[in-house]
């Protein structure tokens, strides 16, 4: 019998000289090795064999951080957060090998001594090019750099830094008493200019000349506030993903090395400048000569832009939130007025601090705002060691987890919080019956890496608060979305914020 093998021998002569079906064969045998090999991680990390199958969440959290970097890019982590934990309880997986807690004990044993260092997620915002700053630093090292800014956060530096946030306190004032529609307002925007120069003041000695004078020009010229809010925004998506972060610290990023610029001019001109003042500039280079060894100048440069960073944002949203707040419950807002007014009548001087202890309301509106609109909401994780697990709110972690406790959803928790931890309620501060769980309060975070800016920003909110309360009557403007503005706060581990249109008149 004769067969006709000539087709076969034209597959074979096409096939082994045809380069375009080489290539789809290496390509298919490519595409199949990846699918097979991304079906085997999504099937291991569901699977029971996951040292995390025990912990509930959203199938695509599990799966991949994929989503994480997508929320932040969107800005609503901290609500996808709670949603979540209100859907599967106070422990939940929120990646592969992450977790996220709401437990009041979990604070003290995570973020307090003898908890969990910082892990990969810090990794990522580590600038390749420049010392590493506070934020980052771990173990003893941190712990030396935070004895410089323990200092300059002493008691008695803040009593020195009263009179740079009285100056500009006193700008703010007149620059929104005297804007030129009083109907119109952006009040988010000047006091993001004020907590911006302030902070330039404290940590780059532009108050000798040079500095930002946002307040000064009504614009930002030195587009530092862009720098900021782009670096925030471009870390908060990419530090999702260690591979992608790693990636990131081999590539220049504009905003980092803009921010790195930044911190290195404002440096020059602070040794060129030939103040005393007893800034955080000062205690940061230990220009008291209190240490053995001086710290080196990098050191000092990467830790003068954390302090913008770190700390203008974060007072620029809660002074906004509190008065959002205000002006959305009049009664409060005529309440503490008349607090203020008890306190500073005409002739005494509204940025006094002596009063603000004894300022009850001051305090519990205070408290309010930062516990409803905490101004870094979801906060960054904290990672378990190498070498066995740990137990966190009765579930066990095992080593190499990343471990969230955002504080948005702590301070929404009515086992914390009630009732109503939904609402403006200033009494729960003042009220012993109905005292909150102070230990799940933790907008500054808790432990040896809490805010170390805490009582400054306390301070500072304080300060001006009194000071636009005592003299102006604020009010929405008319046509103003007040219930949109929530909305607006992006989580971006510092907060970006929209406009707070109010109107303004003079008492
Ligand atoms: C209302 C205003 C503020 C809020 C809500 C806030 C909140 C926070 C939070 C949640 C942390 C993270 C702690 C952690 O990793 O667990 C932090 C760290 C930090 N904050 Fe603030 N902050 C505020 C204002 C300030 C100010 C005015 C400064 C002054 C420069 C500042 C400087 C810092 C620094 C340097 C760190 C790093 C501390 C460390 O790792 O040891 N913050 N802040």
């Amino acid at each position: 019998m004769h067969m006709n093998l000539e087709p076969h021998y034209k597959a074979l002569r096409y096939s082994s000289c045809d380069v375009p079906v080489g290539i789809a064969l290496i390509l298919t045998s490519y595409t199949y090795f990846i699918s097979s090999l991304c079906l085997s991680i999504v099937l291991y990390r569901l699977s029971p064999l996951h040292p995390l199958y025990h912990v509930p969440g959203p199938t695509l959290w599990r799966i991949s951080k994929l989503m994480g970097a997508w929320m932040s890019y969107t800005g609503h982590q901290h609500l996808y957060m709670k949603r979540a934990h209100d859907k599967y309880g106070p422990v939940i997986r929120t990646g592969p090998n992450e977790v996220s807690v709401v437990d009041a004990d979990a604070v003290v044993s995570v973020l307090g001594s003898g908890g969990l260092p910082k892990g990969q997620f810090y990794e990522a915002r580590k600038d390749p090019r420049a010392p590493l700053n506070l934020v980052v630093l771990q173990g003893e090292g941190h712990a030396n750099r935070r004895r410089l800014w323990n200092r300059g956060m002493s008691t008695e530096s803040l009593k020195e830094y009263e009179a740079i946030i009285a100056k500009r306190a006193t700008q703010l004032l007149d620059c929104v008493a005297s804007a030129p529609d009083p109907n119109i307002v952006d009040l988010a925007a000047w006091i993001s200019y004020f907590s911006f120069d302030f902070m330039g003041d404290m940590a780059c000695a532009c108050q000798f000349g040079g500095g930002f004078e946002l307040l000064h020009n009504e614009a930002d010229r030195t587009n530092i506030w862009p720098i900021i809010e782009k670096f925030a925004v471009t870390a908060s998506i990419y530090c999702h993903i260690p591979w992608a972060a790693h990636s990131m610290q081999l590539i220049r990023l504009p905003s980092r090395d803009r921010l790195r610029q930044f911190g290195t001019d404002n440096a020059l001109r602070r040794l060129k400048s030939t103040t005393t003042t007893k800034d955080l500039w000062y205690h940061l280079m230990d220009e008291a000569g209190l240490e053995k060894t001086k710290p080196p100048l990098g050191d000092v440069v990467a830790d003068g832009a954390i302090a913008v960073v770190a700390g203008a944002d974060t007072a620029a949203t809660a002074l906004s939130s509190l008065f959002f707040l205000l002006l959305s419950h009049r009664k409060y807002y005529q309440a503490l007025q008349e607090e203020v007014d008890a306190h500073f009548p005409l002739g005494a001087d509204p940025l006094d601090t002596g009063s603000h202890a004894d300022m009850p309301l001051l305090n519990a509106c205070i408290n309010e705002a930062l516990r409803l609109y905490p101004p870094v909401t979801t906060n960054g994780p904290r990672q378990v060691p190498r070498g066995g697990g740990r137990i966190i709110a009765g579930v066990f972690i095992p080593e190499e987890t990343q471990v969230y406790l955002p504080p948005y959803s702590h301070h929404r928790d009515p086992r914390y919080f009630s009732p109503s931890p939904e609402k403006f309620m200033p009494e729960r501060w003042t009220d012993p019956a109905l005292a909150p769980n102070a230990t799940a309060f933790i907008p500054f975070s808790y432990g040896p890496s809490n805010c170390v800016g805490r009582n400054l920003a306390k301070q500072e909110i304080s300060m001006v608060a009194c000071l636009l309360l005592s003299r102006l009557e604020l009010r929405f403007a008319p046509g103003f979305d007040a219930a949109a503005w929530p909305q607006q706060l992006y989580d971006h581990f510092i907060t970006t914020k929209g406009p707070l249109m109010v109107s303004v008149k003079k008492r």
